[in-house]
């Protein structure tokens, strides 16, 4: 862009806060964890990493923190490219990586004043960035306990305000919510819904709940196998599936797809025909009406129904049409391998 003066000057206000382009990770033993993720991430905005286990997520944030480097492509963070620049990019960022960073037998107070010493606060301003942040994060009657005391939603809480503790302009969250039960993943959801309402905070986080993605995310990339199959915010993902989400178990699996799959498509308003075993998907124009000729089509077949739902389309369903097979069959497929290497390969 030119300038008055004739000077080209970057567009910084509007400057994306996270580019990556055509990322590839192949690791020994052969294991594609990137085959091409592209993505982009607005300044002030929180966009969602949303995949299985096993497809890419931490990769991708580990390239973008600079913690690890990607075969091919490029990664420009907060303005600054990860590659040559790694020092610059680690100023500008924060890290809550799925395992904490916090030493246990030091206090959540001690915790944040050596994170702020590493960043270079000192004094006052150091006590006042800690008092803030434990204030913030629901944790100042806690400051002086020791951490292997903290729940794990303290503990989680705890992670983020030490990711936080030098002012980021960009913050990782690296599946924030794992691991917490239903309470504390609540209050960790409206602890992030505030952070990223606060000082234009840039926020990528990378989950493989539905559900988390859904509610916080502006805007959404699913990944399966190492790349973005399709991205967007969670309703115009939703909205781009017409209809009704019909689901129909089967008591049995059926062998002999190929024509139960053009007789159920073949059906009026019905859309999208997917069978896997015993498990049919199908989408309807409109689900309640077309359930009865579903169900006949079927038994006309000879396949009996053990259940059918409708349901309005959900992100599982935005991930079933892009990635081709169920989010809980994609995480299925990768843990197995993945248990093996977890205890053979060690630290990831
Ligand atoms: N250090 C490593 N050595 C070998 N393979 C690895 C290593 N780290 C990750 N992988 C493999 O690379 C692929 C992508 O893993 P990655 O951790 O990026 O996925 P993910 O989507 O973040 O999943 P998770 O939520 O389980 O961390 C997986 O098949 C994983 O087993």
């Amino acid at each position: 862009m030119q300038s008055s003066q004739g000077s080209t000057l970057p567009a910084r206000p509007t400057a994306p806060a996270v580019q990556a382009h055509e990322l590839t990770k192949t690791y020994p033993g052969d294991v594609t964890a990137l085959s091409g993720m592209s993505l982009t991430v607005e300044a002030g905005t929180v966009f969602g990493l949303l995949g299985p286990n096993g497809a890419g997520k931490s990769t991708t944030v580990k390239i973008l923190t600079t913690l690890a480097r990607p075969d091919s492509g490029t990664a420009v963070v907060a303005g600054h490219d990860a590659l040559s620049h790694p020092d610059r990019v680690r100023r500008a960022i924060g890290v809550v990586s799925q395992k904490s960073g916090a030493d246990p037998m030091a206090t959540g107070r001690e915790n944040l004043q050596l994170q702020g010493r590493l960043y270079g606060l000192r004094g006052a301003e150091l006590n006042r960035r800690v008092d803030e942040l434990l204030e913030r994060f629901d944790l100042a009657g806690a400051g002086k306990r020791q951490v292997k005391g903290y729940s794990g939603g303290m503990q989680r809480r705890l992670d983020v305000a030490l990711g936080l503790v030098h002012r980021p302009e960009v913050l990782f969250l690296d599946e924030p919510t794992t691991g917490l039960d239903p309470e504390a993943r609540t209050a960790m959801w409206d602890e992030i819904a505030r952070l990223a309402g606060d000082e234009g905070l840039t926020i990528l986080l990378t989950t493989h709940y539905l559900e988390e993605a859904d509610r916080l995310a502006e805007r959404i990339a699913i990944v399966d196998r190492g790349r973005v199959v399709v991205e967007g915010t969670p309703d115009a993902l939703k909205g781009e599936l017409r209809g009704d989400a019909v689901h129909l178990e089967l008591r049995a699996p059926t062998q002999d797809t190929g024509p139960l799959e053009a007789a159920l498509a073949g059906l009026p308003g019905v859309h999208e025909v997917l069978i896997d075993g015993r498990r049919i998907s199908v989408r309807a124009e409109d689900g309640a009406s077309a359930v009865p000729a579903l169900l006949a089509t079927l038994e006309r077949a000879g396949a009996a129904v053990a259940a059918a739902t409708v349901a309005r389309p959900s992100l599982d369903d935005v991930y079933l049409r892009y990635a081709g097979r169920r989010f809980s069959e994609a995480e299925a497929a990768h843990d197995a391998p993945h248990a093996e290497f977890a205890t053979a390969g060690g630290a990831r």
